[in-house]
């Protein structure tokens, strides 16, 4: 689904990433772990496609596609979606229409979908003005739902989210995640079950989306690098190797 080889990108004159090499399997979620300021959301917005993430060298290819140099809006059509640590506030533009525009044509209950998200009572608010953490959250998944996509980037989904809302956004990220969120009522079980798995890569410095997401496999990203390869990458076991000896004992093997 997703090869990304020997990228590296600059932001100014600044290099953060530094040769990542990483494959995601159509149906597979990946976790990143790191510390702050160790570029894993550069890595997210350069998979995304954002201005100012120069890539210096290096390529990503989704479903078979060269899309290191693709806009954003063609990477969203490619079927490549994010969920934002932090999304920009959007005056004069109603989450209803933003939600609507992420189907791009495609039928969608907005409603009922929000519904899922417990959103309805914000439909009609501008994007993200005033939304609280939780809120920005499930305005996220809202629109994850309603794009649909094939590859799904979240950018550490448990950022100032509380125990409750913690348990709808973990099994609405699995949902998506099983590609069954949000089915129409005509959805029958068994294409429930024909449905092609979407893919993740997530972003979590606590782990908690653990407890609700079936995570394949996970490395370390420190410095621009991607460590811990060698070591058992179950994502459990990195967290609790991280918890036990700190993310310095994860760059041991790269000396
Ligand atoms: N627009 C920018 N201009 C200058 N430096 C930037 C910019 N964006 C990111 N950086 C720097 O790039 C480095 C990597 O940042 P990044 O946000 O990717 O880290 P991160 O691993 O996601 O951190 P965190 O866990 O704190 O979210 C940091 O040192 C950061 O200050």
């Amino acid at each position: 689904m997703l090869q990304i080889e020997n990228l590296h990108v600059s932001i100014g004159d600044r290099e953060v990433l530094k040769g990542i090499n990483l494959n995601i399997d159509e149906g597979e979620t990946f976790i990143l772990f790191g510390p702050n300021g160790s570029g894993k959301t550069t890595l997210l917005m350069t998979l995304m496609g954002f201005g100012g993430y120069t890539v210096t060298a290096g390529k990503i290819v989704f479903k078979g596609v060269d899309i290191t140099a693709m806009p954003t809006y063609e990477r969203a059509r490619l079927g490549i979606g994010m969920s934002f640590q932090r999304p920009p506030t959007i005056h004069g533009l109603k989450t209803r229409h933003l939600v609507s525009m992420c189907a791009r044509g495609r039928e969608i209950d907005v409603d009922g979908m929000a519904k899922t998200v417990n959103f309805q009572d914000f439909l009609n608010r501008d994007i993200n003005s005033g939304f609280s953490g939780g809120e920005i959250k499930r305005s996220e998944l809202l629109q994850l739902m309603a794009q649909n996509p094939d590859l799904i980037l979240f950018d550490e989904p448990e950022s100032g989210v509380d125990l409750e809302n913690m348990v709808l956004i973990g099994n609405t990220a699995r949902a998506l995640l099983d590609g069954a969120a949000a089915p129409s009522p005509e959805t029958c079980m068994r294409d429930l079950r024909r449905r092609n798995k979407t893919s993740g890569l997530i972003i979590t410095h606590t782990g908690y989306i653990l407890d609700y997401v079936n995570a394949d496999r996970g490395q370390v990203m420190y410095n621009g690098v991607l460590c811990c390869d060698t070591r058992p990458t179950r994502p459990r076991d990195i967290l609790d190797h991280i918890s036990k000896y700190g993310y310095k004992e994860c760059i041991r093997c790269l000396n």
